[in-house]
């Protein structure tokens, strides 16, 4: 696994080792030892997701206290544009946002830390994506954040063609919004 930090301290895109023979290929999708290099606490949960047209939207998410978690993303069929926004309070890259290619040709992951929060559009048709969690689900703690929030100012690379009524309707964030505290 090589190991290749974005702009936001803490996010990883994560490239992997693929060995390849004449059957086809074969890469470690998770290796503690390996994730132990970038602080990976052990993993609870694993979503998976899939997304039946090109320009469907899902985020921005994250969990509030206690239970915040650090999430490991892999697009396993299609592509996908995927978005972090740092929420950490105190952070230097405070409200700043990246992103990264996820796709199933590149086999690429990303490693988003704790107080994040994460989205993305489809860039293709049936893009499927599997998350591994490391804090269970907890809908009360559940928030999100509107995508076209003017603070933020993200650049998504075409409008949404679909989006949930949930993920329209995110609050946008004001001056009061001070950040995470973990
Ligand atoms: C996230 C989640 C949802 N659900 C349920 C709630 C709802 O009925 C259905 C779909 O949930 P959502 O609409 O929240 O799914 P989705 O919009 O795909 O949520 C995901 O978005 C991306 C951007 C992330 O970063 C993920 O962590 C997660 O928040 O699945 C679970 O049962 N367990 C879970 O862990």
């Amino acid at each position: 696994m090589t190991f290749v930090e974005l702009n936001i301290s803490g996010v990883v895109e994560i490239i992997p080792d693929v060995k390849g023979d004449e059957r086809g290929g074969f890469f470690r999708s998770y290796c503690q030892q390996e994730m132990d290099k970038i602080n990976m606490k052990p993993i609870v949960q694993m979503n998976h997701s899939f997304n039946v047209q090109k320009g469907t939207l899902r985020g921005l998410h994250y969990q509030k206290p206690p239970h915040q978690e650090q999430k490991l993303i892999r697009c396993v069929h299609g592509a996908v544009w995927d978005v972090f926004v740092d929420l950490r309070k105190n952070s230097p890259t405070f409200l700043q946002w990246d992103k990264v290619i996820l796709s199933a040709e590149k086999m690429n992951s990303i490693f988003i830390p704790e107080g994040m929060a994460h989205g993305f559009i489809t860039l293709e048709n049936n893009s499927e994506l599997i998350y591994a969690h490391t804090a269970f689900y907890q809908p009360q703690f559940e928030a999100g954040l509107s995508f076209d929030d003017k603070m933020l100012n993200i650049t998504w690379p075409t409008k949404p063609t679909i989006i949930s009524d949930r993920d329209r309707n995110h609050p946008h964030l004001s001056d009061e919004f001070k950040g995470i505290e973990l």
